[in-house]
């Protein structure tokens, strides 16, 4: 006979859901900041929304290259992953648009991509992806960091196009590029993954990926710090 669940075991089902409520506030702090406030009651300044934009295109390439590296760790788990590798693969896709997006809106913008210099929390940032993509960093680690540095950005965006918000026009199509419902749905698969694996994870990995969790959570604050002039 089954016995009754434990309360660890209950938690595993949906980690990803047990961690966001342990963590709630760092979390609102990732999605919620100043600088997406901002954005939705436009009250925005523009060379903070500029800064974003050259920095995080600089961040986005680093970030490709961190999502191959959780496509071949994908592709080495011997069980069946091939699932998972359709949906990197199409984060890759995306990715790709997003990459020609860029450099659209930099020259809308009057912003000169081959100016930009990495600032010092954008460097931080990109070395924690590169050390996720260490071949010893397991698939489960990186690929809820991965989760986790999507998540951020549909939730943040998502929030600027509720109803009744005041996002001026010319950001919209900012926000709706990661707060669509294509891009939500994506999130949502990848969260799938997530939970699925660490369902079966052991302690030690659970305990990594929730550290990576964590890590990510705080560079996201810092990164929108950044934009906004905060260093
Ligand atoms: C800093 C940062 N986090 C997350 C994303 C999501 O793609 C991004 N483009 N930039």
């Amino acid at each position: 006979m089954e016995g009754k669940k434990t309360r660890e075991e209950v938690e595993k089902i949906n980690m990803i859901d047990t961690w966001l409520t342990k963590h709630r506030l760092i979390y609102v702090g990732a999605t919620r900041h100043p600088f997406i406030l901002s954005i939705r009651d436009g009250t925005v300044d523009l060379s903070s929304f500029k800064t974003w934009l050259g920095q995080d295109y600089i961040f986005v390439r680093a970030f490709v290259s961190f999502v191959a590296s959780v496509l071949i760790k994908a592709w080495k788990e011997s069980d069946d992953s091939a699932g998972d590798m359709e949906v990197l693969l199409g984060g890759m896709a995306a990715l790709n648009d997003e990459v020609q997006w860029f450099k659209k809106e930099a020259s809308k913008w009057g912003v000169q991509l081959s100016d930009i210099v990495p600032q010092k929390t954008n460097q931080e940032y990109c070395r924690f992806l590169e050390s996720l993509m260490n071949s010893e960093v397991k698939y489960n680690v990186a690929i809820t960091a991965f989760w986790a540095i999507e998540a951020v950005y549909q939730e943040s965006f998502a929030h600027c196009l509720e109803e009744g918000t005041n996002t001026p026009l010319d950001l919209q199509e900012t926000c709706q590029r990661w707060g669509n419902d294509g891009f939500g749905q994506y999130c949502h698969s990848l969260k799938q993954i997530v939970n699925r694996r660490l369902e079966k994870a052991s302690d030690d990995e659970i305990k990594q990926a929730e550290v990576a969790l964590l890590s990510v959570l705080e560079h996201e604050v810092d990164f929108w710090n950044m934009s906004c002039g905060g260093a």
